[in-house]
């Protein structure tokens, strides 16, 4: 563990600061504007996908002031790599989905895969209409056919964490958006 936080040290000591605390609130106002305009009035459901949509869902939840549910579903496809591989269904699955408007919400849409099955399982669960949101896009990385109906901002390829994304399952907690350093 101490030679574990002693590189978790040097990676945020090291890290590149692409968007301040500042600058991820005002992000977020925008996004919650954008999602109001489109959202308000159909009561949707908001699922979170956790764990690293926690930051990102729960800060537009606040800033959300029409009716809703929210529910969470738990995949992971990068554990504590910086790469992915399978995608992983942990846990429970959200129920009654069915006839519902769906908005999806994540931390980071990078190669897609999570994204593109998550969607694909709204659908499967007879959603009516599923949009998606996400903190940080990386188009460059995209592998699955899918773009972000919000987004906070575009990044380059490079492994970010901060605001919910992790560094080898820390620095969640980061409040801005950092860059590892190759
Ligand atoms: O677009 P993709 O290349 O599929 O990657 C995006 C996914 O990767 C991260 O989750 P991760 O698997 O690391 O799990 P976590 O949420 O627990 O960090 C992130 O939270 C997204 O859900
Ligand atoms: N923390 C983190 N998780 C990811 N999942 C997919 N891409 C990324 C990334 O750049 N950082």
């Amino acid at each position: 563990m101490q030679q574990q936080l002693e590189e978790i040290r040097l990676i945020e000591a090291s890290a590149e600061l692409l968007y301040s605390q500042a600058e991820v609130e005002a992000s977020l106002d925008r996004m919650a504007d954008e999602i109001t305009a489109r959202l308000a009035g159909s009561h949707p459901v908001v699922l979170c996908v956790m764990v690293g949509g926690l930051v990102t869902c729960g800060k537009l939840l606040t800033r959300l002031h029409f009716p809703l549910q929210v529910d969470y579903i738990h995949v992971s496809r990068y554990q504590d790599r910086t790469h992915g591989g399978d995608i992983a269904w942990l846990g429970r699955q959200p129920e009654n989905l069915a006839g519902r408007n769906i908005l999806i919400v994540d931390d980071i849409l990078d190669q897609g895969y999570t994204m593109q099955a998550i969607v694909d399982f709204c659908y499967q669960e007879k959603a009516a209409q599923v949009l998606t949101s996400v903190l940080l896009d990386k188009p460059a990385a995209r592998k699955a056919e899918i773009s972000p109906d919000f987004a906070g901002f575009s990044v380059a390829d490079r492994y970010v964490f901060g605001c919910g994304m992790d560094y080898k399952s820390f620095l969640r907690n980061a409040p801005g958006i950092y860059a590892v350093m190759p």
